[in-house]
């Protein structure tokens, strides 16, 4: 039986979902208004060192939070890609499909910049690996990124809608192969093929 674990976390309102948009609102201003908050840099600066106080004041201590956070094994709200409690997650929106793929989509802004008006690179392999561990994880069978190859067929923009695929293509003892793509406009412009090897003992242990 395919257990097909779900790799989304439901989306919260009134919670810490909440300021982790609102911290990605901040980030996308800044990086949108650039010189244009030069005068004002100071009184910014001050006013966002004192919000990061405030939210320090409350965190408990990191050994404690290291622990709390995989307690349950809950990376579906923090993790960097389509955590919603994580300011640096896009966020990507992950759908499961059916069958076991998982497909996500995402549309991106000024700060995920790399060539005029597209997408950088290296943004595309953090989706790419992300959705094809996801797809692993569906699939029952998972691992560490041990090899991830990239063909960037065409830029990929920003502010569009983007898909982005993954799939498990086989499982060969502990080496696990994935497959992904992201499209824009139907095109695919980036595509990957990943190893995965899931460790002898657990990572961390
Ligand atoms: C459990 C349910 C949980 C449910 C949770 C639900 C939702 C979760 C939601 C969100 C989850 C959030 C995140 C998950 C999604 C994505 C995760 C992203 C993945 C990562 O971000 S992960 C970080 C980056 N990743 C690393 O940090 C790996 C560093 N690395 C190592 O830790 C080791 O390197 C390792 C473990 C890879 C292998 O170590 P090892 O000792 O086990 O392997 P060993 O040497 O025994 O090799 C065994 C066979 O693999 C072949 N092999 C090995 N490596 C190869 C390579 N590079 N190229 C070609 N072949 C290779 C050998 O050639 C041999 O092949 P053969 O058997 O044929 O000889």
């Amino acid at each position: 039986m395919n257990p097909s674990p779900a790799v989304t976390a439901p989306v919260q309102q009134g919670g810490v979902q909440d300021v982790a948009a609102a911290a990605r609102r901040v980030v996308d201003a800044i990086v949108r208004a650039g010189d244009a908050i030069a005068a004002q840099s100071g009184d910014l600066a001050t006013a966002l060192h004192g919000v990061a106080d405030r939210i320090d004041l409350a965190a408990p201590p990191l050994a404690e939070r290291m622990t709390t956070m995989w307690l349950p094994v809950d990376s579906r709200l923090h993790n960097p890609v389509n955590g919603l409690e994580n300011p640096l997650a896009p966020p990507l929106e992950i759908t499961e499909g059916a069958d076991g793929d998982v497909a996500g989509s995402v549309t991106l802004g000024l700060p995920y910049q790399g060539p005029p008006g597209h997408v950088h690179g290296g943004i595309s392999a953090l989706l790419l690996d992300h959705v094809l561990g996801l797809a692993n994880i569906r699939a029952g069978n998972s691992g560490m990124t041990a090899r991830l190859a990239l063909t960037y067929h065409r830029p990929l923009p920003l502010f569009e809608e983007l898909s982005v695929t993954g799939r498990q293509a086989s499982v060969d003892g502990r080496k696990i192969h994935a497959t992904g793509t992201i499209s824009a406009d139907g095109h695919v412009a980036v595509s990957a093929e990943g190893l995965f090897v899931r460790p002898r003992a657990e990572p961390g242990r």
